[in-house]
C-alpha cells in the first residue's frame, strides 16, 4: 500500500490488520511467512532509497492517523472477499483511494455475459476470458521515481494507544505471533520452476505423489508474486512452443470463484441449492479434524494440511467430498477447518470449492457424483507413498491392503483406527437423503 503525500512523495506502508490477526493463534505459520516478507520487502525498498512503515492497528485509525499528517491518497490493490471490501469502502470515506486491481487477471466486472449479467457456470466464462485477454493484462507498472516521505518511525512496528501513536520493537513477538523455523521457497525459484513443470502438468497434476504444480498458491495469496509475472512467464513459455494452456486455465479459475462471491456475496455462508440434510455431529467432525476417521486417504490428507499448512488439489476434492457426502457435515465447518489451517487460504477459492464439493454451489459437481476415496486413492496414489509419507503409522501396509476396504474393516494395524464408516452405505445413504430432499 502506497500513500502520496504530494507530488512525487510518497509512504510505502504495510498493516497488520488487528481486527484479523486477534482471531488467530499465536503459532499460525501465515503470520510467520508474512513477517518474514514484509521484512524482505522493505529491505527491497531501501535499495530504491525508499522504505515501508509498519503498523499493528486498527486500519481506520491508521488511515485517520495518516490524514491527519496531510496524506492525500492511497494507492492500494484490491481483493474481493466480503470483509475486504467493507474494509476498502471504510478507509474511502477517509482519504481518496485509488484501487489497483491487481490480485487477479481480471476485474470481476470485465468478464459478463452480453446481457452484463455474471456468469454462473465456468466453460462460457473461460471461453470470454480468453477473447476478452488483451496484452494490457500482463502489462509490467512502470518504476517511477518518487522520494520517500519524512516518517519518523520506520524502524518500529507502530500501534495506536489512547489515540496516539506509539513505537514497538520491530519483531513477529510484538504482534502477539511466535517465528518458525520453516524456510520457504522464494516465488521467482518456483516460477523458473514451472519451465519443466509444464510439459507434464496436465498428465501429472493429479497424482499425489508427484511434485507437479507450480506451489504458487501461497504467493498469489499474499501477493508475493503477482499475477503479471506468472502471465509475462507464460507468454515468454508459450513463445517457446510450451502448451500453457491447462496452467492459464487453472488461474482462469481462481478468477472465476473471485468473481462469483463478487457478485453473489451471500455464497461466503449460503447454498445456492440445498441437496441433503447436512448436519453437525460432534464425533464425526472431531474424528475428521484430528485425521482419526480410518480412511486413509482422508486422514493423510488433514495430516498434511495440520503439518504443512497445505493439502494437493485432489486430496482436497477427494476430503471435502467425504467430509460433505460421507459424513454428511455441513460444507461450512469444513470451509472453517481449512480456512484455519491452509497457508494459501483464499476465502473465493476455498468457499466456492466447498460448495462445488457438496454440490451445493453455483457452478457444482452434480450432487450424485460421490468420490470413492479408495478408488480415488488407488489411482492417483497407487503405491500409497503420499498416505505413508502423511500418515507413518501405515508404513508397513501394503499398498494393495491400504486400499482395501475390507482389509481395513477386518484387521486391526497397531496405533490407526478402523475405518468410520464404510463407503457403499455411506453413497447410498446420502443418495437417499438426497433425493428425499429434491422431491419435498
Ligand atoms: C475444497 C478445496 C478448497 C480449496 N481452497 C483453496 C484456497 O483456500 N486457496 C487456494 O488458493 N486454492 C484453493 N483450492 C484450489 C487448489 O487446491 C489450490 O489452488 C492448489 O492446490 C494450489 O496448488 P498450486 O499452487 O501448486 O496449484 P497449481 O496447480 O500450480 O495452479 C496454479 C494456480 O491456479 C490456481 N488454482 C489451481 N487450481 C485451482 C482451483 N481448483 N480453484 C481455484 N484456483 C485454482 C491457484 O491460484 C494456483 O496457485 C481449493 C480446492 C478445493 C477442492
Amino acid at each position: 500500500m502506497l500513500l502520496s503525500i504530494k507530488a512525487n512523495e510518497v509512504l510505502p506502508i504495510f498493516i497488520f490488520d488487528k481486527e484479523i490477526l486477534l482471531e488467530l493463534s499465536s503459532d499460525d505459520k501465515r503470520v510467520d511467512y508474512i513477517f518474514k516478507k514484509v521484512i524482505q520487502l522493505k529491505d527491497e525498498l531501501k535499495k530504491y532509497d525508499l522504505d515501508l512503515a509498519i503498523f499493528y492497528a486498527d486500519v481506520i485509525d491508521v488511515f485517520k492517523y495518516l490524514k491527519s499528517k496531510a496524506y492525500d491518497e492511497v494507492y492500494a490493490s484490491v481483493d474481493y472477499d466480503k470483509y475486504a471490501r467493507k474494509r476498502d469502502e471504510e478507509v474511502s470515506k477517509i482519504i481518496n483511494f485509488i484501487p489497483l486491481y491487481d490480485c487477479y487477471i481480471y476485474e470481476p466486472r470485465e468478464i459478463l455475459k452480453k446481457d452484463s449479467s455474471p456468469y454462473v457456470v465456468f466453460s462460457p466464462y473461460y471461453k470470454e476470458a480468453k477473447q476478452v485477454y488483451t496484452k494490457e493484462h500482463s502489462l509490467k507498472y512502470e518504476l517511477e521515481t518518487n522520494k520517500l516521505s519524512n516518517f519518523e518511525f520506520f524502524d518500529y512496528i507502530n500501534e495506536f494507544k489512547e489515540n496516539k501513536l506509539v513505537q514497538k520493537t520491530l519483531s513477529i513477538d510484538t504482534i502477539g505471533f511466535k517465528q518458525n523455523s520453516i524456510k520457504y521457497e522464494s516465488p521467482l525459484k518456483k516460477l523458473k520452476q514451472l519451465k519443466s513443470k509444464l510439459i507434464s502438468y496436465k498428465d501429472l497434476r493429479d497424482y499425489l505423489n508427484e511434485d507437479a504444480t507450480s506451489n504458487l498458491s501461497v504467493d498469489l495469496r499474499f501477493g508475493t508474486i503477482s499475477i503479471r509475472s506468472i502471465l509475462r512467464e507464460l507468454i515468454t513459455l508459450k513463445k517457446q512452443g510450451f502448451d500453457t494452456e491447462g496452467f492459464f486455465r487453472q488461474l482462469v479459475f481462481r478468477d472465476f470463484y473471485a468473481s462469483l462471491l463478487y457478485h453473489f456475496p451471500k455464497l461466503h455462508t449460503q447454498d445456492f441449492r440445498s441437496y441433503a440434510p447436512y448436519s453437525f455431529k460432534k464425533d464425526y467432525y472431531e474424528k475428521f479434524i484430528s485425521a482419526k476417521t480410518g480412511v486413509p486417504i482422508i486422514d493423510a490428507g488433514v495430516s498434511e494440511l495440520l503439518t504443512t499448512g497445505y493439502m494437493h488439489n485432489r486430496v482436497r476434492m477427494i476430503v471435502a467430498s467425504f467430509f460433505c457426502k460421507h459424513l454428511m457435515l455441513p460444507w461450512q465447518k469444513g470451509e472453517a477447518f481449512f480456512a484455519k489451517h491452509l497457508m494459501d487460504y483464499d476465502a473465493a477459492s476455498n468457499i466456492l470449492s466447498w460448495q462445488w464439493s457438496s454440490s451445493t454451489g453455483i457452478d457444482a459437481q452434480p450432487y450424485f457424483r460421490v468420490f470413492n476415496p479408495y478408488l480415488q486413492a488407488k489411482k492417483f496414489d497407487k503405491d500409497a507413498l503420499y498416505i505413508k509419507k502423511h500418515l507413518k503409522v501405515l508404513n508397513n501396509i501394503k499398498a494393495k491392503d491400504i486400499h482395501d476396504e475390507d482389509f481395513l474393516f477386518s484387521n486391526t494395524i497397531k496405533g490407526y483406527t478402523k475405518p468410520i464408516i464404510k463407503h457403499k452405505f455411506a453413497r447410498e445413504h446420502f443418495l437417499s437423503e438426497a433425493k428425499k430432499f429434491i422431491n419435498n
